[in-house]
Order: structure tokens, then C-alpha cells, then sequence
């Protein structure tokens, strides 16, 4: 008999994760609050997020989480960040304590500034702790639903469990990749919804591919000052999961963060644009996230301190491209000028 995941949010990253799943021959179910979802997987076998798209007949949905975690030998956690702490909540109630946690939500926690699996080693009995395993990478959920070439990377400090979810997952269309290091992974993953909006931004204002090429690498930069202040390794954010993940969002016809972005700079208040978006764009709530925590630690991130600005204070996104061109001068490379001393 075939082994069970459940995926906890029927959405479109958890509905392409769900199928990935059943193709390697685990019985899955999906759970998801909104009936309406529920019964369109079940009876149409459809997710309208992710339209064209027949979703396989045997890909099971349910509106009850005891229901979907019974008997699960893992739990995939893809509900929007600001729902993981309830998800977390619900599921201590219900987990068994031998059942794998991944989680595959990108954000940061508003107030706490917490990461998605931090939120979950708080709500989860205690057990559950070295059991919660990343997965993140540039993997749109249109394109993973078609069975598209997509690379992931799978990270716990705990090796067998980074392979075990790493084996859960792999197969001849999604190459999974694993790292110890699950703070520099989810930072990366958090962090470059921002500078997607801003090249959104940038896109909307009608510049092209020299502030796009602009934004990704001085992003990178940016995301990274900030993942080593808060401990994670400086070579996580030139892979999948940094600059990777950077690169797909802030290109893909597919990205919700861009095409968010997009919709301001082209002249929309952000609630227009948010009305606009039936999907989560995780940018806009890390964004404020970020902002607190780098004026904190006192982290230098002039392009994620702009999108703050543009999404929350009114600022008029010209003025802000205008302010980063005319920042003080410096050197490209900081770790070089401390070095030589240039
Ligand atoms: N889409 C993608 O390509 C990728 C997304 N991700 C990340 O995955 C996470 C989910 O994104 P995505 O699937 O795109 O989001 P969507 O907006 O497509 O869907 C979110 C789903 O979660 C459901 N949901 C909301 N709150 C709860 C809750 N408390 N319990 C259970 N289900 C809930 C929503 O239900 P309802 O509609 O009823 O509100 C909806 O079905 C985000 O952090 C995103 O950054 C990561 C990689 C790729
Ligand atoms: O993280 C994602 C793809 O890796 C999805 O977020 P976007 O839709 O904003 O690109």
C-alpha cells in the first residue's frame, strides 16, 4: 500500500506540491478551510488558481484535518504565512509524533519576525522540533503543475531528514538539492518577494532590463547583509534558494510579487493593486517585516527600506528610484573595500 503525505492549503504551490507527490506514488490528501476549494479538486479535479491544468482523479481534498493528517507519514505545510501560527496550532492537536513537518511557505512572521519553520517549532510539541524541513526554491507553482524542469533544495541541520524529504519529493522533474543551512534558505525565499515588487515597480514605471539586472544583483547583496547578521552561511544566497529564487521571481510572467509591483508603478495604491490579486503576493507583509528588523539590527537594505516606503508610506516610486541612484557613492564589492581597505 502507498504511503500518505498530507498537504496543508489547496492553493496553487500546495495543489503543484500535492501532484509532484502522487507522482511519486504517495497517496495524498489536501487540506484546505474553503469548502468551495475542496469540492472543486474532488469533484472537477481542478484547482481554479491554476487554470487548463486536470488534476489527477485520485488527488483527495478534505475540509477536516484530522481527516488529512490520519495515518500521513509527513505533513506539507503551504498555507500563507500569516495563517502558518493557526495551521500550526491545529495540527499539535492532531500530529502524530513520528510524522515528518515540511514547510514549504515563504515569508517571515508579522510582529515576531519569525521564519515559517521557527513559527512551526513553537506550536509543535516539542518532538517536532528537528522533524520540520525546508523546501524552497525558483519553482512557480504554473509551471511544477505541467511537470516542468524545476530545481528545489530540501534543508534541516539534520541530514537524514533533509534526505528523507529530499527522496520524498525527487523525481525526474524536480531535482531536489539539499543544505544545512534552513536560516539562509528561508531568509533567501522571504527576502526576494521585496525586491520582486521593486522590479515589478521598475517594470510599471517602464524601465527595462538594466534596472532589472540593477535590482537582482544589488538585491542579492542586500538579502545576503541581512541573512549573515542573522546567521546564516554567505554561500546560501548564490544558490537555488537566493539568487535562484531572486531571479525567477523577479522575471516570471508567473510571479504574484511582480505582477503586484507591476500594478504600483504603473500609477495603483497598493489596496487596488491587493484587490486586484487573487493570490498571495507573501512580498507585501514581509516587506514591513524586514523593514523593522534590519532598522533593529541596524542592516543596511536601501532597496527593501524603498518598497517599505512606496507600500506603506506614500512614496512616489520615481522619487524612490531617484534616491537610490543618488545614495552616497561606494564600492561594489563591501567584503573587497574591508578587506584592502579601499
Ligand atoms: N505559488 C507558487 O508558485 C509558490 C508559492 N510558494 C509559497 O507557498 C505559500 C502558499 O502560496 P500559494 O499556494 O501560491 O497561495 P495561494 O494564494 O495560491 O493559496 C493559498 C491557499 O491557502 C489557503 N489557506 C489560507 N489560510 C489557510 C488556513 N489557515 N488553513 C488552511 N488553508 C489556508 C487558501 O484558502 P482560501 O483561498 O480559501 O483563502 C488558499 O487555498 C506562500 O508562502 C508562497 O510564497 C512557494 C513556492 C511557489
Ligand atoms: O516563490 C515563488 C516562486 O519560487 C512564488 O512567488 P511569486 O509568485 O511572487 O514569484
Amino acid at each position: 500500500m502507498s504511503k500518505k503525505v498530507a498537504v496543508i492549503g489547496g492553493g496553487s504551490w500546495g495543489t503543484a506540491l500535492a501532484q509532484v507527490l502522487h507522482n511519486n506514488n504517495y497517496q495524498v490528501q489536501i487540506y484546505d478551510l474553503s469548502q468551495e476549494k475542496v469540492d472543486e479538486i474532488n469533484q472537477d479535479h481542478i484547482n481554479s488558481y491554476l487554470p487548463d491544468v486536470k488534476l489527477p482523479e485520485q488527488l483527495k481534498a478534505t475540509t477536516d484535518l484530522k481527516e488529512a493528517v490520519n495515518g500521513a507519514e509527513a505533513v506539507v505545510v503551504v498555507v500563507p504565512s500569516h495563517a502558518v501560527r493557526k495551521a500550526a496550532k491545529d495540527l499539535a492537536e492532531v500530529l502524530e509524533t513520528d510524522t515528518l513537518v515540511v514547510s514549504a511557505t515563504k515569508g517571515l512572521e508579522e510582529n515576531t519576525y519569525l521564519r515559517m519553520s521557527e513559527v512551526l517549532a513553537q506550536e509543535l510539541p516539542a518532538e517536532f522540533e528537528d522533524k520540520i524541513t525546508v523546501l524552497s526554491g525558483p519553482s512557480h507553482a504554473e509551471e511544477v503543475i505541467k511537470n516542468h524542469p524545476t530545481t528545489v533544495v530540501a534543508a534541516n541541520e539534520d541530514k537524514k531528514m533533509a534526505q528523507q524529504v529530499q527522496d520524498m519529493f525527487m523525481n525526474d522533474q524536480l531535482r531536489v538539492y539539499t543544505n544545512p543551512d534552513a536560516v539562509g534558505v528561508e531568509l533567501g525565499a522571504a527576502v526576494k518577494n521585496i525586491i520582486a515588487i521593486g522590479a515589478g515597480i521598475a517594470s510599471g514605471l517602464g524601465y527595462g532590463d538594466n534596472a532589472l539586472a540593477a535590482l537582482v544583483t544589488r538585491g542579492i547583496t542586500e538579502i545576503k547583509r541581512l541573512g549573515v547578521e542573522l546567521g546564516a552561511k554567505s554561500m546560501t544566497f548564490a544558490g537555488l534558494t537566493g539568487l535562484g529564487d531572486l531571479i525567477v521571481t523577479c522575471t516570471s510572467q508567473h510571479s504574484r510579487n511582480r505582477r503586484l509591483g507591476y500594478k504600483i508603478g504603473a500609477g495603483k495604491s497598493l489596496e487596488e493593486a491587493l484587490d486586484e490579486m487573487k493570490m498571495v503576493a507573501e512580498g507585501v507583509k514581509t516587506a514591513k517585516a524586514v523593514y523593522e528588523v534590519a532598522e533593529k539590527h541596524g542592516i543596511d537594505m536601501p532597496i527593501s527600506n524603498q518598497v517599505y516606503n512606496i507600500l506603506f508610506n506614500d512614496k512616489d516610486p520615481r522619487q524612490s528610484v531617484n534616491d537610490l541612484m543618488m545614495r552616497g557613492k561606494k564600492h561594489e564589492i563591501e567584503e573587497v573595500a574591508k578587506e584592502q581597505s579601499w
